[in-house]
């Protein structure tokens, strides 16, 4: 089977010498298309590096790389194209352009890649998101847990093999945080969006199909159909987990 997201021996090191840090070890993760994966590990377990590789904004040491059934090209220029095409990021450092109303922001990716925009789109993207009557907000206009929707509207955009997110949910309070969550689920239910999330929250991680736990760089361990009890009490022995000995392989939700 294809799957959405096909990684193996994915290793990085940040500097050289003595002072270099392996922030990741021969990771391998294969992922079905619309499943939704939470990401999760202490601080400084390789969370954001991991994204940020199979991303394609950092070049790994080693390691393959496929979505979609199509290896992440490893020329700077191929993989720009790529990753517009192919991949939806929702990451804190990406923000809105506040000059640009909702509805632009959402339609910049199809922009920048030089396709056609369809007429309704951003206004359909909008409305699956809750926010159809502020396609002409500009980002200023907008609560911060909105601002985050246009965010998610604007990574569905390109219809991407996979959605990544890091900390969807991080500065939302608690009922924007669950609006934008069920958000991510029902992307992956009704248009069987693949996401891939980072999450430090074991509630956020509950709206998942499964979380796949990384320590020290490496998978250490993964939970089908978890309960935010469960993930709590995960992550709290995650230094007393056997690492996984096979690579995760996930499926959708009850398949
Ligand atoms: N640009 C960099 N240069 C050097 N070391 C780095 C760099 N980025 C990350 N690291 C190191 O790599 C390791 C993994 O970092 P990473 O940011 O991926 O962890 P994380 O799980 O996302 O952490 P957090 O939950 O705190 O965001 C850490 O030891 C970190 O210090």
């Amino acid at each position: 089977m294809e799957h959405a997201l096909d990684v193996s021996g994915l290793s990085m090191t940040y500097g050289s010498g003595p002072g270099a840090v392996e922030a990741l070890s021969e990771v391998g993760l294969r992922l079905a298309r619309g499943s939704f994966t939470a990401l999760m590990g202490p601080s400084g377990s390789g969370k954001s590096t991991f994204l940020n590789c199979v991303a394609g904004l950092e070049r790994p040491r080693a390691g393959t790389i496929t979505i979609g059934g199509r290896p992440l090209p490893t020329d700077e220029a191929e993989a720009t194209v790529f990753r517009r095409e192919r991949i939806g990021i929702v990451f804190q450092g990406l923000n809105l352009l506040p000059y640009l109303t909702a509805g632009q922001n959402v339609e910049l990716p199809l922009r920048l890649a030089g396709g056609r925009v369809p007429r309704d789109l951003a206004r359909d993207l909008l409305e699956e998101v809750g926010l159809g009557d502020r396609l002409h907000s500009l980002p200023s206009e907008l609560s911060g847990g909105q601002r985050q929707r246009v965010a998610i509207a604007r990574g569905l955009v390109t219809r991407p093999d996979v959605l990544f997110a890091d900390e969807p949910t991080g500065a939302l309070d608690s009922r924007s945080a669950r609006n934008v969550l069920g958000i991510l689920r029902g992307s992956a239910d009704r248009l069987g969006q693949t996401i891939v999330m980072v999450t430090h929250d074991p509630v956020a991680a509950a709206y998942a199909d499964q979380v796949v736990f990384l320590a020290d760089g490496r998978i250490a361990g993964q939970m089908s159909n978890p309960t935010p009890e469960a993930v709590a009490a995960q992550m709290t022995h995650l230094d007393q987990l056997v690492p996984a000995s096979a690579v995760p392989t996930t499926t959708k939700a009850g398949a």
